[in-house]
């Protein structure tokens, strides 16, 4: 939707510049913005540059409830909301924050929806069709007698979104509002938003740091640092010309963006219109390189090289048990069953992702080996001992287990008391702890913040605490549930390239995410939970290259991988694919020239081989 230059602005901050109590660095430094009824706004940033604190001057939680300094005004249709307070504005600006559990206060799912109207006084009927429309809008129908705190993560964040739309905002502000939904939980939200946009012309503000789902939706993109607002644009444009300076910053462009640069669809020469292409054009221009690259490799046909294509070789393995589940049933007390007759092996030293929808039961299975979850029946081996009789605190010198949610995990008062915490629990010598906790803060760049509070932090950073603390204490097996939520993927990176380096020195890791893309990149072997069922175990590429069983569990392979398939099953001459980087690498194999060339240049090649059919690519 393009913002009408004729509309005045709904929303406009002027020179906001704000501190945080006790701190000397500006959160916000001077921002300027205005935003028209309707536009559909992605704000991206480093982790920690301001977004969340940005967002919270829009319904006064800054400064009113966070305290600190303030200067500037927020203007919202022209009214300077000095004087207004936080729950005035509910009406108008909806929230959603990026822990759900800070904004869940009911019992039940259809209590927590029905909330926020209830707040407003409305019609006992009112409330009823707005809670009904809500749940079905969230997916979550069949769950509004469920208990909240019995919900998986998933679930409380659809409840969250849901109270939001219970109370039909004018404004609705998302902060990562997916980042705990699996893929196809995340296309409905998404979906969803469009049609809140569209439709009810609401306002959205949306906080993502991966933006594979999300920029095409988005009318404008908006990028932070340091408190200010640096880059204001249209997000393909933004994506393309300014990704060197977003990498520095730690914003990853999407895969679609990164191949289509690639391919030479690039608004990069201004004298472009921007032109996103979808996944059928990509795919054509893939195929089109590709076949006129067969011809000149191999003229007599393609058909016998597919089968020379070798699958990655399968990893040396250590045949070493770590982690032997056999015969688990696990029931909630509420009588209802996750697990039934599970059986499962982990060698030591291996990198696996576990993969499933939202409430598969993966956070319940890897509770199991923490001790936060005991068998029903059957039962759980740890380097051959059955743990039955361990408690957690025995069991966390063993297993570093990250939790989904950070805070779940932060006790102290200071950075730095937090980081000595478990080591001290362990009783190592005083100097030694220094020293652990040192190198732990500095690999996950908080030395600077050592002194402060730790809920003084930004989310990400308290992610990254949280994973400092863990890896303090060396632990032989690294449980990690979803630690990329809140986190720049600048940063996801530098801690998976760490948590990849500690793996090839022996760690055992399983990661939890709902991250395609990053399952692809550091796992070796993927296992995809269905209904507290294993549905899919194998190494990554070969679970990789089964899209309908994925799909079965709501899944989707990542889009190199999906390229590849289809470019195979057309039969193009083309190896199992997983990265981008490996599909750039193929491409600059076997197409020298398309890392030579320009965007203009390209449009030449594709004139050339096309043959006269008139197909532009920019
Ligand atoms: N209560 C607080 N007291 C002091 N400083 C704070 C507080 N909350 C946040 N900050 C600091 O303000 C800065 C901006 O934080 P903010 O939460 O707005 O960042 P963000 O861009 O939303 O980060 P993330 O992507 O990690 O959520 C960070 O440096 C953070 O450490
Ligand atoms: N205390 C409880 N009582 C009853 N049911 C529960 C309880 N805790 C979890 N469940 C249910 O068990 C199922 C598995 O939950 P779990 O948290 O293991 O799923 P998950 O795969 O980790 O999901 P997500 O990706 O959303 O985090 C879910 O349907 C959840 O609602």
């Amino acid at each position: 939707m393009e913002p009408s230059k004729a509309t005045s602005p709904q929303i406009r901050l002027e020179k906001i510049t704000y501190n945080y109590p006790y701190s000397d660095s500006a959160a916000l430094s001077d921002v300027d913005l205005e935003l028209k009824k309707g536009e559909f706004v992605l704000l991206a940033g480093p982790s920690g540059c301001g977004k969340s604190t940005l967002v919270r001057c829009l319904n006064r939680l800054v400064p009113e409830v966070s305290g600190g300094s303030f200067s500037g005004s927020v203007l919202l249709r022209g009214k300077d909301l000095k004087h207004e307070k936080v729950h005035s504005l509910a009406l108008e600006v909806g929230m959603v924050f990026q822990n759900p559990e800070t904004q869940l206060f009911s019992l039940t799912v259809a209590e927590d929806l029905a909330f926020g109207p209830e707040n407003l006084g409305l019609p006992r009927e009112e409330i009823r069709t707005r809670v009904k429309k809500a749940l079905k809008e969230v997916g979550l129908e069949g769950l509004e007698d469920h208990f909240i705190f019995t919900l998986s993560g998933g679930e409380k964040q659809r409840t969250a979104i849901g109270g939001n739309l219970a109370m039909q905002p004018e404004i609705l502000v998302l902060d990562e509002p997916t980042s705990d939904l699996d893929p196809a939980g995340t296309g409905e939200v998404l979906e969803l938003l469009k049609r809140l946009n569209a439709e009810n012309r609401t306002t959205l503000i949306l906080i993502e740091h991966k933006l594979d789902d999300v920029f095409e939706m988005a009318d404008r993109m908006l990028v932070m640092d340091e408190g200010k607002v640096i880059l204001d644009g249209k997000p393909f444009e933004i994506l393309c010309r300014e990704e060197e300076k977003l990498r520095k910053l730690g914003i990853h462009p999407p895969q679609l963006t990164e191949i289509a640069r690639f391919l030479g669809f690039s608004p990069e020469n201004s004298s472009i219109p921007a032109y996103i292409p979808d996944y059928d054009t990509l795919l054509k221009r893939l195929k089109e390189l590709l076949q006129a690259s067969e011809v000149e490799i191999h003229p007599e046909g393609h058909e016998k090289r597919l089968s020379e294509v070798p699958d990655p070789a399968p990893q040396p393995r250590n045949s070493h048990s770590h982690v032997l589940i056999e015969q688990l049933c696990y029931r909630h007390e509420d009588g209802s069953e996750t697990f039934e007759n599970l059986n499962f092996e982990i060698k030591r030293g291996e990198f696996l992702a576990l993969l499933g929808h939202n409430g598969a039961g993966k956070t319940t299975l890897a509770g199991h080996l923490i001790g936060f979850y005991r068998p029903s029946s059957g039962r759980i081996l740890l380097d051959g001992k059955d743990i039955r009789g361990y408690s957690t605190a025995r069991l966390s010198k063993k297993v570093g287990y990250l939790f989904q949610n950070p805070d779940s995990q932060i006790f102290t008062n200071s950075v730095f008391e937090e980081v000595c915490f478990g080591l001290e629990n362990l009783g190592i010598p005083e100097e030694k702890i220094k020293k652990l906790a040192g190198s732990a803060l500095e690999m996950m760049e908080l030395s600077a913040y050592r002194n402060r509070h730790p809920h003084a932090l930004s989310r990400g950073q308290r992610q990254r605490l949280a994973v400092a603390s863990i890896l303090a204490l060396e632990p032989d097996l690294l449980v990690l549930d979803e630690p990329t939520t809140g986190q720049d993927r600048g940063h996801i990176r530098k801690f998976l390239d760490k948590i990849r380096e500690l793996n090839r020195l022996g760690k055992t890791v399983i990661l939890i995410t709902h991250d395609m893309e990053l399952a692809a990149e550091y796992a070796e072997r993927v296992v995809v939970m269905k209904q507290g069922k294993i549905l899919l175990d194998g190494p990554t590429a070969e679970v990789f290259s089964s899209p309908e069983e994925l799909g079965a569990a709501g899944l989707l392979p990542p889009l190199p991988a999906r390229l590849a398939l289809d470019l195979r099953k057309q039969g193009i001459d083309i190896p199992r694919i997983l990265t981008v980087s490996d599909l750039k690498r193929f491409l600059k194999a076997r197409c020298p020239e398309l890392s030579a060339c320009r965007p203009m240049e390209i449009e030449k090649i594709v004139e050339e081989n096309d043959g006269g059919e008139e197909v532009s690519l920019l």
